[in-house]
C-alpha cells in the first residue's frame, strides 16, 4: 500500500496550478449521460473517482476516449445496462449520482445504495424521496435501490428537508428530462451545482437559478451534445493555501476562482494571511506565525465542511486556541487523534475541535482515513520536525490530483513509497 514519506520545516513558494473540481467532475460525468450525442469534456481532474466513473459509465455500455490527461470524449448515444453495482458504488459514494440521470434516460436504474463511510451515515433518503415525486416507482431490496417510471418522469414541487449537494444534483439531472416543470426548493447553492446546471444547458437543458437556493427546471424531451470544461477546484485551492500558510511560505494559486472561496478567504485573512487576487489566482503570504481561528461549518456559501480538518491543523500550530464545529457530517473528526500523535493540543466537545496551538509538531507514522482527513495530515508532515509518514493514500488519490507533485514545486519535501 502506497505512503508519503514528508520531511517537515519547508515553506512553500512558488505557483501551484489548480485542477477541475472533483465535485464538479463526478455530476458532470455522471450528467453526460443523458446526452444523445457525444459530449466532450475538458480540465477533468486526474482521479481515481474519474477512473471510477468511467468504469461505471463503461458498465452501462458508454465508451468513452481519453483526449489527453484531462479531456476525454464520451459517447452516451446507446446505453446498455441500467444496474451500478456494489462492486463500484462501494469505492465511490457519488456513484449514487447516476441513478437521476439513468432513470430519466432508460426509465429504471438499478443502483447500490452507497451507504455510510468514514465521516457519516450518509443517507439518501431525499434524492429517493424526490424521484418518488416525479413520478418513479422506487423499492429498496438486498442492498439496492431499483427504480423505475412508465414513459417520462413527471415535474414536481420538491422542498428538501435538508440541503443536500448530491441530492440536488440527482434531482436536477432527472428533471431535465422530465414531463413539465420541477422546481426544488432548499436547493444546495454550492459552484458545484451551478457548473453542473450549465453543463446540463449547454446540451438543451433548460435550468434555472443554480447558486440559489430555488431551482427551476424545465424538461425537455431529450438533451444533445456539447463541449464544456470543468470549472477549477475550490477544496484543492484552500488545501494549497492552508498549506502555505502554516508552512510560513509565499504561494500563488492558479488557473482557480477566487469568488467559490469567500468563507475560506476570509477565515485565512483572519488568521493573518495576507490575501491578493484576480479573476483567476490568489496570492497567500503568511506572517510569521498566522493566528487560531473559529469556523463553523455549513452549507455553501458558508464554511465548507471539506474544509474543516485542513483548518484543524492550522489551528494546531496557530497562535492561541481556536475551535472548529463541525454541523454537516456527524463522525468528521478522524484526523484529530492522527493530530494528536504528532503532538496536537486537541479536544473533542461533541462537534466542536477545541485547540490550543503548539508552536511544534513531531513527526510520526499517521494514517489516512478519509479524503481531506488525509490532507490535514499532509499539510501537518510539511510543518512538523523530522519526517512523518502518511499511510494509506488511496484516500488522498481519490480527490487530489498528483499532490506530492504540486507540492514538491513548491519546495516541499515529500515522496510517494510502495
Ligand atoms: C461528491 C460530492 O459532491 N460530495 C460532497 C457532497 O456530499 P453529499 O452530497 O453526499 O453531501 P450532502 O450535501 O448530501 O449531505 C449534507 C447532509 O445532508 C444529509 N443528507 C443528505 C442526503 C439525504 O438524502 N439525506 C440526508 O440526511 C447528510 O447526511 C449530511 O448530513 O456535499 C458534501 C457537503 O458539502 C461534501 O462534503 C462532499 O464533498
Ligand atoms: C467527502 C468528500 O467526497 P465524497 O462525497 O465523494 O465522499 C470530499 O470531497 O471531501
Amino acid at each position: 500500500m502506497q505512503k508519503f514519506v514528508i520531511k517537515g520545516g519547508q515553506a512553500l513558494h512558488g505557483e501551484v496550478r489548480i485542477s477541475g473540481a472533483k465535485n464538479a467532475a463526478l455530476p458532470i460525468l455522471m450528467a453526460s449521460l443523458l446526452a444523445t450525442d457525444d459530449v466532450e469534456l475538458q480540465n477533468v481532474p486526474a482521479l481515481q473517482d474519474v477512473q471510477t466513473s468511467l468504469k461505471l459509465l463503461a458498465d452501462l455500455g458508454i465508451d468513452s476516449d481519453r483526449l489527453d490527461s484531462n479531456s476525454y470524449r464520451i459517447h452516451p448515444q446507446t446505453i446498455a445496462n441500467h444496474v451500478a453495482s456494489y462492486e463500484l458504488v462501494k469505492t465511490m459514494r457519488a456513484s449514487i449520482l447516476v441513478l437521476g440521470p439513468l432513470l430519466a434516460r432508460q426509465g429504471k436504474a438499478q443502483v447500490s445504495l452507497p451507504g455510510g463511510c468514514a465521516i457519516g451515515a450518509r443517507p439518501v433518503n431525499l434524492h429517493i424521496e424526490g424521484l418518488r415525486q416525479m413520478g418513479a416507482d422506487i423499492t429498496v431490496e438486498n442492498g439496492y435501490i431499483n427504480a423505475q417510471v412508465e414513459g417520462r418522469l413527471q415535474g414536481a414541487a420538491i422542498l428538501l428537508d435538508t440541503v443536500s449537494v448530491t441530492g440536488t444534483e440527482n434531482l436536477m439531472m432527472a428533471a431535465t428530462l422530465a414531463e413539465g416543470v420541477t422546481t426544488i426548493e432548499n436547493a444546495a447553492r454550492e459552484p458545484e451545482v451551478v457548473d453542473l446546471a450549465n453543463f446540463l444547458n449547454t446540451l438543451g437543458a433548460d435550468v434555472r437559478g443554480a447558486g440559489t437556493d430555488t431551482i427551476e427546471i424545465h424538461g425537455v424531451e431529450k438533451l444533445h451534445g456539447g463541449s464544456y470544461a470543468v470549472q477549477p477546484d475550490r477544496i484543492e485551492t484552500g488545501t494549497f493555501l492552508v498549506a502555505a500558510l502554516v508552512t510560513g511560505g509565499d504561494v500563488t494559486c492558479r488557473n482557480t476562482d477566487p469568488s467559490m472561496l469567500d468563507a475560506v478567504l476570509k477565515k485565512l485573512t483572519e488568521a493573518g494571511a495576507t490575501i491578493t487576487k484576480g479573476a483567476d489566482w490568489i496570492r497567500l503570504q503568511a506572517p510569521k506565525r498566522p493566528h487560531s481561528v473559529n469556523v463553523i461549518t455549513a452549507p455553501h456559501p458558508a464554511f465548507p465542511t471539506d474544509m474543516q480538518a485542513q483548518f484543524c491543523t492550522l489551528n494546531a500550530i496557530a497562535d492561541g486556541t481556536g475551535w472548529v464545529r463541525e454541523t454537516i457530517f456527524e463522525n468528521r473528526f478522524m484526523h484529530v487523534p492522527e493530530l494528536q500523535r504528532m503532538g496536537a493540543q486537541i479536544e473533542l466537545e461533541g462537534n466542536t475541535a477545541i485547540c490550543k496551538g503548539t508552536d511544534r509538531l513531531a513527526g510520526a507514522q499517521v494514517m489516512c482515513t478519509d479524503l481531506r482527513a488525509s490532507a490535514s495530515l499532509v499539510i501537518a508532515g510539511l510543518v512538523a520536525s523530522g519526517e512523518t509518514t502518511v499511510q494509506r493514500i488511496y484516500h488522498i488519490d481519490r480527490g487530489y490530483e498528483t499532490i506530492e507533485k504540486k507540492l514538491s514545486a513548491l519546495g516541499a519535501q515529500i515522496e510517494r513509497h510502495d
